[in-house]
């Protein structure tokens, strides 16, 4: 494997989890490849639902103690995945997790929704000030599947690298998102697999993107057991199960081979297999 130091990669995610569900192959690769891969994570997932019946009372609704559970979550699978550095967006509790659209969580003081945009942009700016990365991967506009953490996450992201982009600052931006084909062949699989404990949902069920739309797909294979880990250390929010997961809703979910990207900025060239290829 060609070592890619020097390269630096920032993947923005809203809460604890999402790092590993929707890149934690691509974090994995990189890192053992010897890039430097920072991952901040905008909200310490207060509101979360727990799946351990044992961990209950840490809920939002009783102790209120699921953030602060959260981060040694967080911690236990950047240890699998070996990223290089993480950061709390304005340091860790500053944000709160805005709970599901429409929920009363949303209304909280501290909800990453109700803060100042302005503000949220420039404490990702000074992340990117101070790590200078070259690749930057962030959610959609719709934030993947609609949650408004995801999609506050991908607004302060879509602003902090249009201020710096530029040969000497962030060359690239992507989306992370999940292919239509890849997720209708791996429920096809789950449908087979009588060891699957999970509901396994029909295609439509889970949010997609149309693979004419995907530009640039990372191979992962070699990096599924380090992925399966970060998974199953955040135990309060994912289930595990054969060649998937799930999480508090048990909708099965499967975990291709490959992580699917859309470039949203910068050059194409060389980026259908690389998120450098060609810088
Ligand atoms: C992957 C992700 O973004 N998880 C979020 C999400 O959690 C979901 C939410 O609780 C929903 O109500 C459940 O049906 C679903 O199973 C959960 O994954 O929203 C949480 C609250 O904002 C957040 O803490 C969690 O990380
Ligand atoms: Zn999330």
């Amino acid at each position: 494997m060609i070592p890619v130091h020097g390269r630096r990669v920032l993947f923005v995610h809203a809460h604890p989890d999402d790092e590993s569900i929707t890149t934690g192959g691509t974090i994995a690769r990189y890192s053992a490849e010897g890039a430097h891969v920072t991952v901040v994570t905008c909200t310490l997932g207060e509101e979360g639902e727990i799946i351990p019946a044992e961990l209950d009372q840490l809920g939002a609704w009783a102790g209120d103690q699921l953030g602060g559970y959260r981060i040694g979550e967080l911690r236990e699978a950047g240890a699998a995945l070996g990223w290089t550095e993480h950061r709390f967006l304005g340091g860790a509790g500053r944000w709160r997790d805005s709970g599901m659209v429409g929920t009363e969580a949303n209304e909280h003081p501290r909800a990453f929704v109700r803060g100042e945009l302005e503000e949220q942009t420039e404490q990702l700016l000074a992340v990117l000030d101070e790590l200078r990365p070259e690749v930057v991967v962030t959610y959609d506009a719709h934030g993947g599947y609609g949650h408004p953490d995801h999609i506050r996450a991908h607004e302060i992201t879509t602003a902090a690298v249009r201020r710096r982009s530029g040969a000497d600052g962030v060359r690239r931006l992507f989306h992370t998102v999940a292919s239509a084909e890849a997720t209708a062949r791996g429920l096809a699989a789950l449908r087979h697999d009588d060891a699957v404990p999970f509901r396994v949902p029909a295609d439509e069920e889970l949010p997609t993107t149309p693979d004419a739309d995907i530009t640039t797909r990372i191979d992962i294979s070699a990096h599924r057991a380090a992925k399966f880990d970060a998974l199953r250390a955040h135990r309060t929010q994912v289930t595990v199960g054969p060649d998937c997961f799930a999480l508090s809703n048990d909708i099965a979910q499967p975990v291709p081979d490959t992580e699917y990207f859309v470039l949203v900025h910068g050059s194409a060239e060389g980026a259908d297999t690389d998120l450098f290829g060609g810088l």
